[in-house]
């Protein structure tokens, strides 16, 4: 297939609705980091040093440059996702149309594609593209649905377009394909600037060229303005490119045509040898690695590119023409309820769709029921001697046991559920947030309206099962089952809030331990709390496992007689019942309050 000439790539994408293009200028890039935050005497490390450069409407730039040149860096401030701080110094002047900009006028006009694209596994193409549509804009739906079909169609998506997505549980499109999906849920707001971090990345030659392809008609028929990372293309890859930018040591060393790079090198001493890819040649040039071409003097220095190709830059710059820029409001597109039911209706899907979750959860079901009614079958039934204090208290110890197993399953059942899905999709999550998909608001009650009734019936039907197999008092059932749910929404609340404190997955995973273990030593289960030390028995007031004991305690021994032995009272709970319930759902509400506060902590910081 030809593809440069196929006729899908020279319509326009969808009809310009509002003409706002876009260019990009940067002058005197300098950027400076920390090296030895340590040492008295600090240095710094220059990442970018001097770079001016320019990308305008219809155009594609390729930045390239051997890894560590700066590609990244240069792309994370066009985005304006990096900014002075104490550890990095940033000097220089990037405009979008002559006009200063932040993050958030960026985030309006502009679309960002990182490397990894981040999608929901769970959701097919075409389900992805219309989520986006639909809380993206504001027409109406059949409006919605129109473009969504015409970016499929022009995306080439059509024959996956009811595929999953996949990702680590499910199967699911191509590398390719899922590049493309990503543009797509990005061009669903019709962006007059597209940035993308190596979107050529770890696809096979032939996709690859597909999609430096397809970016370039959307600069040419759409003249959107086209910016993107890309490493060691191939030549036909190379030959398709538009302009080129070329970093060495953060240091720009060429920019301009592509086409143009060959006479350049020419001017600077270097024929291309017969048959050889340019961008393969400059590259090892550039990288220093002079074992394949013999190369006398350097040619791609700054001394060089300030004779040659600087002077003709700057002179292109000063001319370039640019509307005034008109930035979008960047409010939501659509109210609370109605992001909140869609929200509500992916997680649904991802629910039911993904079979780590749904088997894992019916599996876990049969397993603690299994264990727990065979592991203390009838124990309730089997009252102790009340003349031996011996078998009452090995009685006593064994029911606490028993309530306690019972609770922490159900709480460590949705906590570290939670644990591992949550960080998976929290990328997406901030993802979409970040392009104002969503209010974190929506996003949180719409996981947690979808979560609710498995909150709700696992611990429901848990209890049903195993109650009266272990013989536990008939009458404090539906307590029992009440405060086994509030240990399970307390779970949900404390590995949302844990997910959500951390940078990083792999940390939130690691701390949920950490945080757990405290909270279990003060639950009383394992040492009665008046012997633990002083100073850190406070931790007692804010252990949900304590709260649970208690009230499941006094549901369970409240008014029987053991020839004057009170559990309740030898283990240490001295709460009402009620009282512990409510502070229960206090802890709940609370873990929930404060996963929502750091979500939101989160989402702000990566904007
Ligand atoms: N915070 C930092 N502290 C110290 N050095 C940094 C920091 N950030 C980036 N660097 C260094 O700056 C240089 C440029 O990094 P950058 O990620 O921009 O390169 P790159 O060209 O995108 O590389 P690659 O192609 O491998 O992704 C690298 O040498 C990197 O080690």
């Amino acid at each position: 297939m030809d593809i440069a000439n196929n006729s899908y790539l020279n319509k326009p994408l969808m009809d310009i609705q509002q003409k706002n293009n876009v260019t990009l200028k940067w002058d005197n890039l300098n950027v400076e980091v920390l090296e030895q935050a340590r040492q008295k005497n600090k240095t710094y490390k220059t990442i970018l040093n001097n770079c001016s450069g320019y990308v305008t409407q219809g155009q594609t730039l390729a930045i390239m440059g051997p890894s560590g040149s700066g590609k990244t860096t240069l792309l994370s401030l066009l985005t304006k996702r990096i900014k002075s701080n104490r550890s990095q110094k940033i000097q220089g002047e990037i405009l979008m149309n002559e006009s200063q900009y932040t993050a958030e006028d960026f985030s309006s006009v502009a679309a960002y594609i990182l490397q990894n694209d981040i999608l929901m596994e769970s959701l097919t193409v075409r389900e992805t593209i219309e989520f986006a549509a639909r809380l993206k804009l504001k027409d109406s739906e059949q409006e919605k649905m129109n473009k969504v079909n015409s970016i499929i169609k022009k995306l080439k998506l059509e024959k996956c377009q009811n595929i999953y997505v996949g990702g680590t549980y499910i199967k699911g499109i191509s590398g390719g394909e899922r590049k493309r999906t990503n543009i797509g849920v990005e061009l669903v707001t019709n962006p007059q600037l597209i940035v993308l971090d190596e979107p050529t990345s770890g696809l096979d030659s032939f996709t690859a060229l597909l999609i430096v392809n397809l970016l370039k008609q959307l600069a040419k028929n759409e003249n959107k303005t086209i910016v993107f990372t890309i490493h060691q293309p191939s030549s036909e890859i190379y030959n398709s490119l538009n302009r080129i930018l070329l970093l060495r040591n953060g240091m720009t060393v060429y920019q301009g045509d592509s086409r143009e790079i060959v006479p350049y090198m020419q001017k600077c001493g270097l024929t291309l040898p017969d048959y050889c890819n340019p961008a393969d040649f400059f590259m090892e040039i550039i990288a220093n690695n002079k074992t394949q071409f013999e190369i006398k003097e350097e040619p791609f220095t700054l001394q060089l590119y300030q004779e040659y190709v600087q002077p003709q830059i700057e002179e292109e710059m000063r001319n370039l023409q640019s509307n005034k820029l008109i930035i979008p409001e960047s409010a939501y597109a659509n109210n609370f309820f109605y992001e909140t039911k869609l929200v509500a209706q992916r997680s649904l899907k991802n629910f039911y769709r993904s079979p780590v979750l749904l088997k894992g959860k019916i599996f876990q079901l049969v397993v603690m029921s299994f264990a727990i009614s065979s592991l203390w079958w009838r124990l309730g039934n089997d009252q102790p001697n009340n003349n031996n204090i011996n078998d009452i208290q090995q009685w006593v110890m064994n029911v606490t046991g028993l309530l306690f197993f019972i609770g922490i399953g159900c709480f460590m059942n949705v906590m570290m559920t939670l644990t591992i899905t949550f960080p998976i999709e929290r990328s997406v999550f901030l993802k979409e947030e970040n392009s104002h998909s969503y209010r974190v608001s929506s996003y949180f009650m719409g996981k947690l309206l979808i979560e609710l009734p498995y909150i709700i019936i696992y611990p429901t039907l848990l209890i049903l099962v195993c109650y009266w197999l272990v013989g536990l008092r008939t009458e404090g059932f539906l307590v029992c089952a009440f405060v086994l749910i509030l240990m399970s929404l307390t779970g949900n609340g404390l590995g949302l809030m844990t997910g959500a404190m951390f940078a990083s997955p792999q940390v939130s995973a690691a701390m949920s331990p950490m945080l757990l273990l405290p909270f279990l030593m003060f639950s009383g289960q394992y040492s009665n709390l008046d012997y633990l030390a002083g100073w850190i028995t406070w931790i007692q007031y804010l252990s949900p496992f304590r709260y649970m004991q208690n009230a499941f305690l006094i549901n369970q021994f409240d008014g029987a007689d053991y020839n004057g032995y009170d559990p309740v009272q030898v283990l240490g709970y001295s709460l009402s019942l009620w009282k512990s319930i409510g502070v229960l759902i206090g802890l709940a509400t609370g873990f929930h309050i404060l996963a929502f506060v750091f979500l939101k902590a989160r989402a702000k910081k990566l904007s």
